[in-house]
């Protein structure tokens, strides 16, 4: 099965993907991380993040063992990453290592902007996940101060709103639920209220596909 979340900056993707590869015990791929390490590595070797011939040599040698790596998690790699990430040559040079990831057994969450339009439009379900953009700059400021950083929680807000409309505008796979994406607001949610609504939604799914 593959299972595929998309939805904004900060709205919990991550987090609740992780959760459901646990539960299902499938592997769990966040492909926000691929176009961080594409950002990241322009930045390191003092390339412009729009010279797109670095980008797309950088997304060819991405390095998948480097995804751990914290200094992926900034603001700036993030921001860098919704730059080059709008290269049309950059997605197309990044699509078969997500599609083979999802194809391998014994089933794949993927999680990212483009993962039930583009990457995977045939997956088993799609949920597109919101929270009320001051929420999740709330949660963001909040994580970065257990990290024990600094963070300036309209900074942060001003950050999201940015990179979500940069993603909701580019014109390739830009940021949007696909037509049968099941829509998951957890504005109101704990993490553990969202993951059981993820979870009761794919087994509504599972079940209407067995008696089908
Ligand atoms: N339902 C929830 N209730 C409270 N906090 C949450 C919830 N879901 C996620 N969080 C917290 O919100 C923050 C952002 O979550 P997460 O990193 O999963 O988002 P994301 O969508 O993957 O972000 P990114 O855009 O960076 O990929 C984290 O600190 C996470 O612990
Ligand atoms: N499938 C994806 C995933 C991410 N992006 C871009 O990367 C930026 C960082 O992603 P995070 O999930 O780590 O916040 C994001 O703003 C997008 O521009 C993407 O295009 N497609």
């Amino acid at each position: 099965m593959i299972i595929a979340i998309d939805g904004p900056a900060a709205s919990g993707k991550g987090t609740l993907g992780k959760r459901l590869a646990h539960h299902y015990g499938y592997r769990h791929l966040d492909t926000g991380v691929i176009y961080r390490a594409v950002a990241y590595a322009l930045m390191q070797s003092g390339h412009d993040l729009r010279d797109e011939a670095a980008a797309v040599q950088a997304a060819l040698e991405l390095d998948p063992e480097k995804f751990g790596n914290p200094a992926l998690k900034t603001q700036e790699a993030g921001e860098g990453a919704s730059i080059v990430s709008a290269i049309p040559r950059v997605r197309e040079a990044l699509v078969n290592f997500q599609r083979q990831f999802a194809a391998d057994p014994p089933g794949a969450v993927l999680d990212g902007r483009d993962i039930g339009t583009v990457i995977c439009p045939h997956a088993d379900v799609k949920i597109f996940v919101v929270a009320d953009p001051r929420v999740r700059a709330r949660r963001r400021t909040m994580e970065a101060r257990a990290r024990g950083e600094e963070a300036d929680e309209a900074a942060v807000l001003a950050d999201i709103i940015r990179r979500d409309e940069r993603d909701k505008n580019r014109p390739i796979a830009p940021l949007k639920p696909a037509a049968d994406a099941y829509l998951l607001d957890n504005s109101q949610l704990d993490i553990e209220g969202g993951v059981r609504a993820a979870i009761d939604i794919i087994e509504a799914v599972r079940a209407g596909r067995s008696r089908g």
